[in-house]
């Protein structure tokens, strides 16, 4: 029996997310992962703004990426020794870290001489001085290396953590992006299907700043004040990445602020309007992800993320998809805001045990390779 800690730092940019988890390995062959711990720690507004900075294609620059790195990778540290400390865990006692690091650019496509790319940072070497222990990273390298895109990635843990016997599980994860990860009722891992869904919390997210400088909208509660403008949802409805099939994934470089911002320039309506009507794209965008999928036997599509704590888009989402019975993370007794740091342990764990933890099926890789990068302490 051991813990571990996992980092995540998402593409919504609201902090450092750390998950402790007990690992049983009692049956090698079937470990069991124990929730034990979650604790989030908010970026500064300082902080944030610097990286929102690297991550602008038009304003980002080498300095700033390069500090950003180390500067990150010491935060990264500090949080796990706070949370450690704060459920009186000894730090250096941890089996391993598993640090997702920060996404400053994910380009899964090749276009013209850009690679197709992928690009984590929150250095793993200054992780492993400040918690004293092995350090796992840079999960998604080596499934580009094989053809794949690199994400997403936590399809893996969710089949460990959600398969069933009786019923199709839909893992729903709305962050700043949202992704789906589809598990047939009985399915091997070889039949789990993902792909990223389109915006998660991230257009609601910059509209909210915009409008009201606030960093989202609390429960929906804007736009439980909007109406619905048909042009601007048949424009967002037309964005090239919700026709596209899967395997595909996103990021801010397709709808973060310079995507909202031009469409500001061009639409005029009362604030809540747009907060709505975003709402209401977020949610068509998960359902028409989805619904293809949908097992008319009997589906769960279960909400992970922030954005499980928005109760209307989680009510749009289940008017759209009325043939699956919608629920959140929180309804089957686990943790929205905790799903992703968990998954980063068990991806660990793997590469930690020299075992493969991609997907070729979500990620469209070529075969299965261990994941991740281990920095000794
Ligand atoms: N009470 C709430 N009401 C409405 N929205 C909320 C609430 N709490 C969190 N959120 C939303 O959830 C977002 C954070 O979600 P989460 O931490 O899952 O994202 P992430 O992990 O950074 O992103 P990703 O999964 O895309 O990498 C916030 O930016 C906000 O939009
Ligand atoms: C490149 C990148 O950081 N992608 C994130 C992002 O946030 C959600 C979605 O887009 C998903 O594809 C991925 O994260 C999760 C952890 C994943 O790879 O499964």
């Amino acid at each position: 029996m051991s813990y571990a800690a996992g980092i995540m730092s998402g593409t919504s940019l609201d902090g450092i997310d750390v998950a402790i988890v007990k690992i049983d390995t009692s049956a090698p062959e079937d470990p069991v992962y124990e929730f034990a711990a979650f604790e989030s720690y908010p970026f500064e507004d300082e902080t944030k703004k610097r990286i929102m900075t690297a991550l602008s294609i038009d304003n980002s620059d080498v300095a700033l990426i390069c500090s950003l790195n180390f500067e990150l990778g010491k935060l990264f540290g500090n949080a796990v020794v706070a949370a450690c400390k704060k459920n009186n865990l000894a730090s250096e006692a941890l089996r391993f870290v598993a640090s997702h690091g920060q996404t400053i650019y994910h380009h899964p496509q090749k276009e013209g001489l850009l690679e197709p790319s992928t690009l984590q940072i929150g250095e793993s070497s200054v992780i492993a001085e400040i918690v004293k222990t092995d350090v796992v990273s840079d999960f998604r390298y080596r499934d580009m290396a094989v053809g794949g895109q690199g994400a997403p990635i936590v399809p893996y843990s969710e089949y460990i953590l959600y398969r069933s016997n009786y019923v199709q599980r839909i893992l729903q994860n709305i962050g700043g992006i949202s992704n789906a990860t589809i598990i047939p009722k009985e399915g091997m891992l070889k039949n789990v299907l993902a792909f990223d869904t389109g915006p998660g919390n991230m257009i609601i997210d910059e509209l909210c700043q915009h409008f009201y400088q606030k960093p989202y909208d609390s429960n929906g509660s804007f736009a439980k004040q909007g109406s619905i403008h048909q042009g601007l949802l048949s424009e967002f409805m037309s964005h090239p990445f919700i026709a596209k099939q899967a395997p595909k994934t996103t990021g801010r470089e397709e709808f973060g602020k310079d995507y909202v911002h031009d469409l500001l320039a061009k639409y005029q309506m009362p604030a809540n309007d747009w907060i709505k009507t975003a709402t209401l794209f977020t949610a068509k965008a998960i359902a028409e992800g989805v619904r293809p999928y949908v097992d008319k036997t009997g589906s769960e599509l279960i909400i992970g993320g922030g954005g499980s704590y928005n109760s209307e888009l989680v009510k749009m989402i289940t008017a759209e998809l009325p043939e699956a019975q919608v629920m959140i993370q929180e309804d089957i007794g686990f943790s929205s805001e905790a799903k992703e740091a968990v998954a980063m342990v068990i991806l660990g764990h793997r590469t930690m045990e020299r075992l493969p933890s991609n997907v070729p099926s979500a990620t469209g890789a070529a075969k299965e390779v261990i994941l991740g990068k281990i920095t000794y302490y």
